[in-house]
């Protein structure tokens, strides 16, 4: 992403990231940050529905393959976003790894 597609979300208002203070631009930051946080819940949230399946269906918590599926489109959309592919693949793996302590905690 450029800086120019940032000014064209809904949260700058079409101005140009050059026109903004620090302030308003940390205003941009807490309301990203708190999204990021919501998706994270929201993700957590189908796993333990997840985890409530597998408890049904006897299988195991851990799913190798639909976690090396899931790194994979972690890379795949970093790349899409041109952000950097191990970091964002970092942040999965613990994404993932939350997921398995929440879903060993319900069942
Ligand atoms: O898809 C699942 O089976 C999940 O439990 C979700 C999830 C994930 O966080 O993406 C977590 C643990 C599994 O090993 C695989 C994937």
């Amino acid at each position: 992403m450029t800086r120019d597609d940032t000014a064209t979300d809904g949260g700058t208002e079409q101005r140009i990231p050059d026109e903004m203070s620090l302030d308003e631009l940390r205003e941009e930051i807490q309301t990203i940050d708190r999204e990021i946080v919501e998706l994270i819940a929201q993700r957590t949230y189908v796993a333990d529905t997840i985890a409530q399946v597998k408890d049904e269906q006897d299988l195991p918590t851990t799913d190798e393959k639909q976690e090396e599926q899931v790194m994979a489109r972690a890379g795949n959309n970093a790349e899409q976003f041109d952000v950097d592919a191990n970091l964002v693949k970092a942040i999965f793996r613990l994404l993932i790894e939350l997921n398995k302590v929440e879903q060993r905690e319900n069942r």
